[in-house]
Protein backbone atom coordinates (compact mmCIF):
# COMPACT_ATOMS: atom_id res chain seq x y z
CA UNK A 1 0.00 0.00 0.00
CA UNK A 2 1.29 3.67 -0.89
CA UNK A 3 0.58 6.35 1.09
CA UNK A 4 0.94 9.96 0.94
CA UNK A 5 1.23 12.21 4.20
CA UNK A 6 1.14 15.92 4.53
CA UNK A 7 4.72 16.79 6.03
CA UNK A 8 3.14 18.82 8.58
CA UNK A 9 1.58 16.18 10.29
CA UNK A 10 3.82 15.46 13.71
CA UNK A 11 4.18 12.42 15.10
CA UNK A 12 3.32 10.29 12.36
CA UNK A 13 6.57 8.97 10.56
CA UNK A 14 7.47 5.96 12.54
CA UNK A 15 3.72 4.41 12.80
CA UNK A 16 2.56 4.96 9.28
CA UNK A 17 6.02 3.70 8.48
CA UNK A 18 4.98 0.52 9.91
CA UNK A 19 1.63 0.47 8.63
CA UNK A 20 2.49 1.47 4.95
CA UNK A 21 4.99 -0.42 1.95
CA UNK A 22 5.93 3.05 0.99
CA UNK A 23 5.00 6.21 1.84
CA UNK A 24 5.81 9.92 0.68
CA UNK A 25 6.20 13.10 2.52
CA UNK A 26 5.25 16.01 0.26
CA UNK A 27 3.56 19.91 1.81
CA UNK A 28 -0.03 20.27 1.68
CA UNK A 29 0.16 22.51 -1.26
CA UNK A 30 2.10 19.66 -2.87
CA UNK A 31 0.15 17.31 -3.64
CA UNK A 32 -0.88 16.90 -7.32
CA UNK A 33 -3.02 14.86 -9.30
CA UNK A 34 0.36 13.47 -10.94
CA UNK A 35 1.96 12.63 -7.87
CA UNK A 36 -1.03 11.49 -6.15
CA UNK A 37 -2.20 9.12 -9.17
CA UNK A 38 -0.31 5.71 -7.62
CA UNK A 39 -1.21 6.70 -4.01
CA UNK A 40 -3.59 4.05 -2.25
CA UNK A 41 -4.60 6.26 0.38
CA UNK A 42 -3.72 10.78 1.64
CA UNK A 43 -3.02 11.76 5.31
CA UNK A 44 -3.75 15.16 4.95
CA UNK A 45 -4.28 18.45 6.63
CA UNK A 46 -6.37 21.54 5.58
CA UNK A 47 -4.05 22.45 3.15
CA UNK A 48 -4.48 19.87 0.82
CA UNK A 49 -7.95 20.25 -1.21
CA UNK A 50 -9.20 17.12 -2.48
CA UNK A 51 -11.06 17.49 -5.15
CA UNK A 52 -12.09 15.96 -8.64
CA UNK A 53 -8.86 18.59 -9.97
CA UNK A 54 -6.71 16.70 -7.69
CA UNK A 55 -8.17 12.85 -7.81
CA UNK A 56 -9.64 12.11 -11.08
CA UNK A 57 -8.12 9.11 -12.86
CA UNK A 58 -5.96 8.08 -9.15
CA UNK A 59 -6.16 4.96 -7.36
CA UNK A 60 -7.19 6.45 -4.30
CA UNK A 61 -9.28 4.53 -2.11
CA UNK A 62 -9.21 6.28 1.33
CA UNK A 63 -8.58 9.76 2.71
CA UNK A 64 -8.07 10.66 6.47
CA UNK A 65 -7.57 14.38 7.21
CA UNK A 66 -5.92 14.67 10.60
CA UNK A 67 -8.45 17.67 11.59
CA UNK A 68 -11.88 18.33 12.51
CA UNK A 69 -13.25 20.46 9.61
CA UNK A 70 -13.39 18.87 6.34
CA UNK A 71 -14.57 21.79 4.10
CA UNK A 72 -11.24 21.23 2.32
CA UNK A 73 -12.31 17.45 0.84
CA UNK A 74 -15.13 17.55 -1.98
CA UNK A 75 -17.10 15.01 -0.19
CA UNK A 76 -20.01 15.03 -3.27
CA UNK A 77 -17.11 14.20 -5.69
CA UNK A 78 -15.51 11.68 -3.22
CA UNK A 79 -18.65 10.08 -3.45
CA UNK A 80 -19.44 9.98 -6.84
CA UNK A 81 -15.59 8.23 -7.30
CA UNK A 82 -16.53 6.01 -4.83
CA UNK A 83 -13.38 7.15 -2.37
CA UNK A 84 -14.07 7.31 1.61
CA UNK A 85 -12.71 9.91 3.50
CA UNK A 86 -12.53 10.30 7.61
CA UNK A 87 -12.28 13.02 9.69
CA UNK A 88 -11.21 13.49 13.65
CA UNK A 89 -14.12 14.26 15.17
CA UNK A 90 -13.08 16.54 18.47
CA UNK A 91 -9.19 15.30 18.03
CA UNK A 92 -8.59 19.51 18.99
CA UNK A 93 -12.13 20.75 20.47
CA UNK A 94 -9.63 20.91 23.76
CA UNK A 95 -7.22 23.35 22.26
CA UNK A 96 -9.58 25.17 21.10
CA UNK A 97 -11.45 25.46 24.76
CA UNK A 98 -7.71 26.44 25.82
CA UNK A 99 -7.09 28.98 23.40
CA UNK A 100 -11.20 30.67 24.28
CA UNK A 101 -10.02 30.20 28.17
CA UNK A 102 -7.42 31.98 27.64
CA UNK A 103 -9.12 35.23 25.48
CA UNK A 104 -11.52 35.13 28.26
CA UNK A 105 -8.60 35.54 30.73
CA UNK A 106 -7.01 38.03 28.42
CA UNK A 107 -10.12 40.16 28.59
CA UNK A 108 -10.50 40.39 32.15
CA UNK A 109 -6.86 41.53 32.37
CA UNK A 110 -6.47 44.01 29.52
CA UNK A 111 -10.24 45.10 28.97
CA UNK A 112 -11.71 44.81 32.33
CA UNK A 113 -14.32 42.59 31.45
CA UNK A 114 -16.51 42.03 34.75
CA UNK A 115 -16.77 38.22 33.36
CA UNK A 116 -19.85 37.57 35.98
CA UNK A 117 -21.58 40.10 34.11
CA UNK A 118 -20.82 39.23 30.40
CA UNK A 119 -23.33 37.02 28.34
CA UNK A 120 -21.61 35.04 25.78
CA UNK A 121 -23.59 33.82 23.11
CA UNK A 122 -22.00 30.08 21.23
CA UNK A 123 -22.66 29.56 17.63
CA UNK A 124 -22.44 26.12 16.63
CA UNK A 125 -22.50 23.51 19.95
CA UNK A 126 -20.95 20.57 18.86
CA UNK A 127 -17.18 19.13 20.13
CA UNK A 128 -15.72 22.68 20.76
CA UNK A 129 -19.22 25.07 21.27
CA UNK A 130 -19.94 22.35 24.01
CA UNK A 131 -16.33 22.70 25.94
CA UNK A 132 -16.33 26.18 25.19
CA UNK A 133 -19.54 27.01 27.02
CA UNK A 134 -19.07 24.39 30.42
CA UNK A 135 -15.46 26.15 30.47
CA UNK A 136 -17.51 30.26 30.00
CA UNK A 137 -20.29 28.89 32.65
CA UNK A 138 -17.57 27.48 35.19
CA UNK A 139 -16.36 31.42 34.94
CA UNK A 140 -18.90 32.70 35.44
CA UNK A 141 -20.50 33.93 32.37
CA UNK A 142 -24.29 33.68 31.13
CA UNK A 143 -24.37 31.61 28.26
CA UNK A 144 -26.94 31.46 25.17
CA UNK A 145 -26.52 28.64 22.51
CA UNK A 146 -27.40 28.54 18.76
CA UNK A 147 -27.37 25.63 16.81
CA UNK A 148 -30.23 25.11 14.70
CA UNK A 149 -29.44 21.38 13.70
CA UNK A 150 -29.46 20.02 16.91
CA UNK A 151 -32.75 22.07 17.86
CA UNK A 152 -34.41 20.82 14.92
CA UNK A 153 -33.63 16.91 16.05
CA UNK A 154 -35.71 18.40 19.23
CA UNK A 155 -32.62 19.53 21.75
CA UNK A 156 -33.91 21.30 24.18
CA UNK A 157 -31.69 25.02 25.38
CA UNK A 158 -31.35 26.76 22.51
CA UNK A 159 -32.21 29.96 20.82
CA UNK A 160 -32.59 31.93 17.65
CA UNK A 161 -29.54 33.78 16.09
CA UNK A 162 -31.90 36.97 16.41
CA UNK A 163 -31.87 36.63 20.62
CA UNK A 164 -27.63 36.40 20.72
CA UNK A 165 -27.77 39.77 18.85
CA UNK A 166 -30.24 41.10 21.10
CA UNK A 167 -28.58 39.61 24.50
CA UNK A 168 -24.62 38.88 23.87
CA UNK A 169 -22.05 41.13 25.11
CA UNK A 170 -19.64 38.07 22.97
CA UNK A 171 -20.82 36.30 20.34
CA UNK A 172 -18.19 33.13 19.18
CA UNK A 173 -18.78 30.98 16.30
CA UNK A 174 -18.04 26.92 16.59
CA UNK A 175 -19.77 25.61 13.41
CA UNK A 176 -18.77 23.96 10.44
CA UNK A 177 -18.72 25.58 7.38
CA UNK A 178 -21.26 24.12 5.22
CA UNK A 179 -21.57 25.79 1.87
CA UNK A 180 -24.99 24.87 1.15
CA UNK A 181 -28.09 23.58 2.55
CA UNK A 182 -30.68 24.38 5.26
CA UNK A 183 -27.54 24.94 7.67
CA UNK A 184 -25.71 26.96 5.21
CA UNK A 185 -22.76 28.80 7.22
CA UNK A 186 -21.26 30.64 4.63
CA UNK A 187 -21.24 34.53 5.65
CA UNK A 188 -23.43 33.61 8.29
CA UNK A 189 -22.35 36.70 9.92
CA UNK A 190 -23.01 38.85 7.18
CA UNK A 191 -23.84 42.55 6.95
CA UNK A 192 -26.89 42.07 7.96
CA UNK A 193 -26.14 40.01 11.12
CA UNK A 194 -24.25 42.97 12.36
CA UNK A 195 -27.11 45.17 11.76
CA UNK A 196 -28.97 43.52 14.30
CA UNK A 197 -26.20 43.04 17.11
CA UNK A 198 -27.84 45.41 20.11
CA UNK A 199 -25.73 45.15 22.75
CA UNK A 200 -21.88 45.57 20.44
CA UNK A 201 -20.19 42.58 21.06
CA UNK A 202 -17.29 41.72 21.05
CA UNK A 203 -16.76 38.48 18.06
CA UNK A 204 -14.73 35.58 18.20
CA UNK A 205 -14.11 33.32 15.40
CA UNK A 206 -12.07 30.26 15.56
CA UNK A 207 -14.39 28.10 13.20
CA UNK A 208 -13.60 28.66 9.78
CA UNK A 209 -12.96 32.14 7.96
CA UNK A 210 -15.37 32.21 5.77
CA UNK A 211 -18.64 32.07 8.78
CA UNK A 212 -17.98 35.90 8.79
CA UNK A 213 -17.80 38.02 5.73
CA UNK A 214 -15.05 39.82 6.66
CA UNK A 215 -15.63 43.33 5.07
CA UNK A 216 -19.05 43.20 7.04
CA UNK A 217 -17.16 42.43 9.96
CA UNK A 218 -14.32 45.44 9.48
CA UNK A 219 -17.21 47.75 8.77
CA UNK A 220 -19.23 46.81 12.14
CA UNK A 221 -15.27 47.25 13.65
CA UNK A 222 -15.39 50.57 11.96
CA UNK A 223 -18.47 51.63 12.82
CA UNK A 224 -18.62 50.37 16.41
CA UNK A 225 -21.40 48.16 16.15
CA UNK A 226 -19.27 45.44 17.84
CA UNK A 227 -16.46 46.79 20.35
CA UNK A 228 -14.01 44.33 18.97
CA UNK A 229 -12.89 41.02 17.96
CA UNK A 230 -10.58 37.60 18.17
CA UNK A 231 -9.55 35.98 14.80
CA UNK A 232 -8.03 33.05 14.35
CA UNK A 233 -9.73 31.61 11.15
CA UNK A 234 -9.88 33.91 8.00
CA UNK A 235 -11.05 34.52 4.48
CA UNK A 236 -8.56 33.73 2.17
CA UNK A 237 -6.28 32.20 4.12
CA UNK A 238 -3.06 32.84 4.14
CA UNK A 239 -3.47 35.77 2.16
CA UNK A 240 -5.81 37.61 4.92
CA UNK A 241 -7.39 40.75 5.25
CA UNK A 242 -4.32 43.22 6.77
CA UNK A 243 -6.63 45.78 7.51
CA UNK A 244 -8.40 43.40 9.87
CA UNK A 245 -5.71 42.05 11.35
CA UNK A 246 -4.54 45.24 12.44
CA UNK A 247 -7.41 46.46 14.10
CA UNK A 248 -8.56 43.27 16.35
CA UNK A 249 -7.67 42.64 19.57
CA UNK A 250 -6.04 39.48 18.77
CA UNK A 251 -5.41 38.11 15.37
CA UNK A 252 -3.56 34.28 14.92
CA UNK A 253 -2.88 32.41 11.91
CA UNK A 254 -5.70 29.51 12.55
CA UNK A 255 -3.61 27.83 15.53
CA UNK A 256 -6.48 27.59 18.28
CA UNK A 257 -6.18 23.24 17.58
CA UNK A 258 -2.44 23.69 17.52
CA UNK A 259 -1.85 21.95 20.58
CA UNK A 260 0.51 18.80 20.96
CA UNK A 261 -2.55 17.09 22.43
CA UNK A 262 -4.66 17.87 19.67
CA UNK A 263 -2.11 17.01 16.68
CA UNK A 264 -1.53 13.75 18.57
CA UNK A 265 -5.47 12.76 18.89
CA UNK A 266 -5.57 13.52 14.90
CA UNK A 267 -2.44 11.94 14.20
CA UNK A 268 -3.81 8.81 15.59
CA UNK A 269 -7.18 9.09 14.86
CA UNK A 270 -6.07 9.71 11.54
CA UNK A 271 -3.78 6.37 11.32
CA UNK A 272 -6.26 4.49 12.97
CA UNK A 273 -8.74 5.25 10.41
CA UNK A 274 -6.34 3.87 8.00
CA UNK A 275 -5.35 0.97 9.52
CA UNK A 276 -9.79 0.28 9.54
CA UNK A 277 -10.50 1.04 6.10
CA UNK A 278 -7.72 -1.41 4.78
CA UNK A 279 -8.44 -3.92 7.57
CA UNK A 280 -4.65 -3.83 9.19
CA UNK A 281 -3.70 -4.42 13.07
CA UNK A 282 -3.75 -1.09 14.54
CA UNK A 283 -0.21 -1.49 16.32
CA UNK A 284 1.47 2.01 17.45
CA UNK A 285 1.15 4.33 20.12
CA UNK A 286 0.85 8.48 19.57
CA UNK A 287 2.40 10.32 22.14
CA UNK A 288 3.31 13.74 22.24
CA UNK A 289 7.50 14.28 23.49
CA UNK A 290 7.02 15.17 27.32
CA UNK A 291 8.17 18.92 27.87
CA UNK A 292 10.92 20.50 30.15
CA UNK A 293 9.53 21.29 33.73
CA UNK A 294 8.42 24.93 33.95
CA UNK A 295 7.42 26.99 37.19
CA UNK A 296 4.25 28.81 37.43
CA UNK A 297 2.73 31.22 39.24
CA UNK A 298 0.51 30.60 42.32
CA UNK A 299 -1.65 32.77 40.66
CA UNK A 300 -4.45 29.99 38.94
CA UNK A 301 -5.29 32.77 35.95
CA UNK A 302 -1.61 33.93 35.85
CA UNK A 303 -0.30 30.16 35.53
CA UNK A 304 -3.02 29.76 32.73
CA UNK A 305 -2.03 31.98 31.03
CA UNK A 306 1.92 30.95 31.40
CA UNK A 307 0.83 27.88 29.70
CA UNK A 308 -0.67 29.64 26.75
CA UNK A 309 -0.70 32.81 26.15
CA UNK A 310 -2.11 33.83 22.09
CA UNK A 311 -0.88 37.45 22.41
CA UNK A 312 2.66 35.83 21.40
CA UNK A 313 1.08 34.39 18.42
CA UNK A 314 -1.06 37.80 17.67
CA UNK A 315 1.84 39.83 18.14
CA UNK A 316 3.55 37.64 15.56
CA UNK A 317 1.35 37.35 13.10
CA UNK A 318 0.57 41.33 13.26
CA UNK A 319 4.21 41.79 12.89
CA UNK A 320 4.61 39.43 10.17
CA UNK A 321 1.10 38.93 8.22
CA UNK A 322 3.17 37.69 5.16
CA UNK A 323 4.60 34.75 7.19
CA UNK A 324 1.45 33.21 8.12
CA UNK A 325 1.58 29.60 6.77
CA UNK A 326 5.35 29.75 8.32
CA UNK A 327 4.36 30.62 11.60
CA UNK A 328 1.20 27.55 11.58
CA UNK A 329 4.52 24.95 9.99
CA UNK A 330 7.07 25.77 12.91
CA UNK A 331 4.15 26.45 15.62
CA UNK A 332 6.09 25.29 18.83
CA UNK A 333 2.72 22.70 19.87
CA UNK A 334 1.79 23.51 23.09
CA UNK A 335 0.22 21.43 26.08
CA UNK A 336 -3.09 21.55 27.41
CA UNK A 337 -3.01 21.98 31.38
CA UNK A 338 -6.52 22.93 32.88
CA UNK A 339 -6.31 25.51 35.64
CA UNK A 340 -6.95 23.25 38.04
CA UNK A 341 -3.99 20.88 38.00
CA UNK A 342 -1.62 24.66 38.31
CA UNK A 343 -3.49 26.23 41.08
CA UNK A 344 -2.72 26.44 44.48
CA UNK A 345 0.59 27.19 44.99
CA UNK A 346 3.83 27.64 42.83
CA UNK A 347 4.65 24.13 41.34
CA UNK A 348 5.97 22.25 38.66
CA UNK A 349 4.36 20.64 35.96
CA UNK A 350 5.04 17.96 33.26
N1 LIG B 1 -9.24 27.17 14.66
C1 LIG B 1 -8.90 25.90 14.79
O1 LIG B 1 -7.74 25.56 14.92
C2 LIG B 1 -9.97 24.85 14.82
C3 LIG B 1 -9.76 23.68 15.55
C4 LIG B 1 -10.80 22.74 15.60
C5 LIG B 1 -11.99 22.96 14.92
N2 LIG B 1 -12.13 24.08 14.17
C6 LIG B 1 -13.39 24.36 13.48
O2 LIG B 1 -14.36 24.64 14.49
C7 LIG B 1 -15.65 24.31 14.00
C8 LIG B 1 -16.39 23.47 15.05
O3 LIG B 1 -15.75 22.24 15.26
P1 LIG B 1 -16.50 21.09 16.09
O4 LIG B 1 -15.54 20.01 16.31
O5 LIG B 1 -17.18 21.67 17.26
O6 LIG B 1 -17.59 20.63 15.03
P2 LIG B 1 -18.86 19.76 15.33
O7 LIG B 1 -19.30 19.21 14.02
O8 LIG B 1 -18.62 18.84 16.47
O9 LIG B 1 -19.95 20.84 15.83
C9 LIG B 1 -20.48 21.82 14.98
C10 LIG B 1 -21.84 22.21 15.51
O10 LIG B 1 -22.34 23.27 14.67
C11 LIG B 1 -23.72 23.03 14.47
N3 LIG B 1 -24.18 23.73 13.28
C12 LIG B 1 -24.18 23.29 11.99
N4 LIG B 1 -24.72 24.22 11.19
C13 LIG B 1 -25.06 25.27 11.97
C14 LIG B 1 -25.65 26.53 11.71
N5 LIG B 1 -26.03 26.91 10.48
N6 LIG B 1 -25.82 27.38 12.75
C15 LIG B 1 -25.48 27.02 14.02
N7 LIG B 1 -24.94 25.81 14.32
C16 LIG B 1 -24.72 24.95 13.31
C17 LIG B 1 -23.84 21.52 14.39
O11 LIG B 1 -25.17 21.08 14.63
C18 LIG B 1 -22.86 21.07 15.46
O12 LIG B 1 -23.49 20.90 16.71
C19 LIG B 1 -15.43 23.62 12.65
O13 LIG B 1 -15.55 24.59 11.63
C20 LIG B 1 -13.98 23.19 12.71
O14 LIG B 1 -13.41 23.06 11.44
C21 LIG B 1 -11.15 25.03 14.11
O1 LIG C 1 -10.15 21.54 11.55
C1 LIG C 1 -9.26 21.52 12.38
O2 LIG C 1 -9.00 20.51 13.07
C2 LIG C 1 -8.43 22.74 12.65
O3 LIG C 1 -8.83 23.82 11.89
C3 LIG C 1 -6.96 22.43 12.55
O4 LIG C 1 -6.29 23.16 13.54
C4 LIG C 1 -6.40 22.72 11.21
O5 LIG C 1 -5.03 22.43 11.22
P1 LIG C 1 -4.20 22.17 9.89
O6 LIG C 1 -4.75 20.96 9.26
O7 LIG C 1 -4.41 23.35 8.99
O8 LIG C 1 -2.81 22.01 10.37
Amino acid sequence: MKVIVDNKIPYIREAVEQIADEVVYLSGSGFTAGNVRDADALVIRTRTRCNRELLEGSKVKFIATATIGFDHIDVDYCREAGIEWQNCPGCNAGSVEQYLHSVLLLLKRRKGMRLEDTCLGIVGVGHVGSRVERMARSLGLRVLLNDPPRADRGEAGFVDLSVLARECDMITFHTPLNRNGKYDTFHLADAGFFAELQRKPLIINTSRGEVIETLALLDALKTGRISDAVIDTWENEPDINLELLQQVFLGTPHIAGYSADGKSNATRMALEALCRFFHLQADFKIVPPALPPMTYSSDPEEAFLQVYDPTRDSDALKRHPEEFERLRGNYPLRREIVSSAIGGGRETIF
